[in-house]
């Protein structure tokens, strides 16, 4: 995948079961959030082959998107909208009746905690409540294929625990789920199979005990840490402290 001349992608080749929670984890830049928007049919232009539900995505039949639940990391929200209003566009958007996805805006919205501005504009909520209207809207056409790209950002303790659990669930359902974070030991728990992307390319790919075993032994983060060839956090925090204070910065 190019973006202008910038390569991107290089040859990232991935075969997804039902039912797997992937942790799709990378740096900053390494393309995680591109290979989601391919499969998602929202970039054009690459090269080779995307098959979702065994379907080649280029064939110009979009029926596969109304199986797929997106919480962008971006958050897109059409502020000037309630909560209810967003969510009845979105479920149509989807394929839903409106009166089912009203019914069931109304209902996820509880169990969120959010009956009470179930009719307020979206503007008006904090960064959690409009996090929980982003969950609640990739879930409302009970999709097979979920991509969360940092699902959990803004959320209180409460809400995570819900949201850890629900993955699960629906994994456990058979669902498959993508789930992009920086949260590394939020990945290690949840994750049955963690793929690790560095510069556009897959560098491991497997279940946390396997990926312990091409490093040394340690947490998620470490592993990370050392296949992406980091060691220095001590020396940049360091560093950037003493730009920060206007002195002499060390080699
Ligand atoms: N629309 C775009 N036009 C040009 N370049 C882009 C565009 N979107 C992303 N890129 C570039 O593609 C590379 C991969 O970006 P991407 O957003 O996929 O990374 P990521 O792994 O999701 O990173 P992060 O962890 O920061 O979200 C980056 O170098 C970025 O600058």
């Amino acid at each position: 995948m190019m973006y202008g001349t910038q390569r991107v992608l290089n040859g990232v080749n991935l075969d997804v079961e039902r039912g797997q929670i992937i942790g799709y984890i990378g740096p900053n830049g390494a393309g995680k959030s591109t290979t989601v928007k391919i499969m998602l049919g929202l970039v054009q232009g690459y090269r080779g082959q995307v098959e979702i539900f065994g379907e080649d995505i280029a064939s110009g039949d979009v029926a596969y998107k109304r199986r797929i639940g997106y919480v962008p990391e971006q958050a897109d929200l059409y502020e000037n909208l309630t909560a209810m209003e967003y969510l009845l566009f979105t479920g149509e958007l989807y394929g839903l009746d409106r009166k089912n996805a009203e019914e069931k805006a109304q209902k996820l919205m509880a169990e969120f905690e959010l009956s009470d501005v179930l009719h307020s504009r979206i503007s008006s909520f904090s960064k959690g409540m409009k996090q929980k209207v982003l969950i609640i809207s990739s879930l409302l056409h009970d999709p097979d294929l979920l991509f969360f790209d940092e699902p959990l950002s803004g959320l209180d303790a409460n809400s995570m625990m819900i949201i850890r659990e629900m993955l699960a669930q629906l994994a456990e359902q058979g669902k498959t789920i993508f789930y992009s974070s920086h949260i590394m030991d939020v990945v290690e728990k949840i994750s049955n199979r963690i793929v690790l992307l560095v510069n556009g390319e897959v560098v491991a790919d497997g279940s946390f005990e396997e990926l312990q075993k091409m490093s040394e032994k340690g947490s998620l983060s470490d592993i990370f840490n050392q296949l992406t060839g980091f060691t220095d956090h001590a020396n940049r925090a360091e560093r950037i402290l003493a730009i920060v204070e206007g002195g002499e910065v060390g080699e």
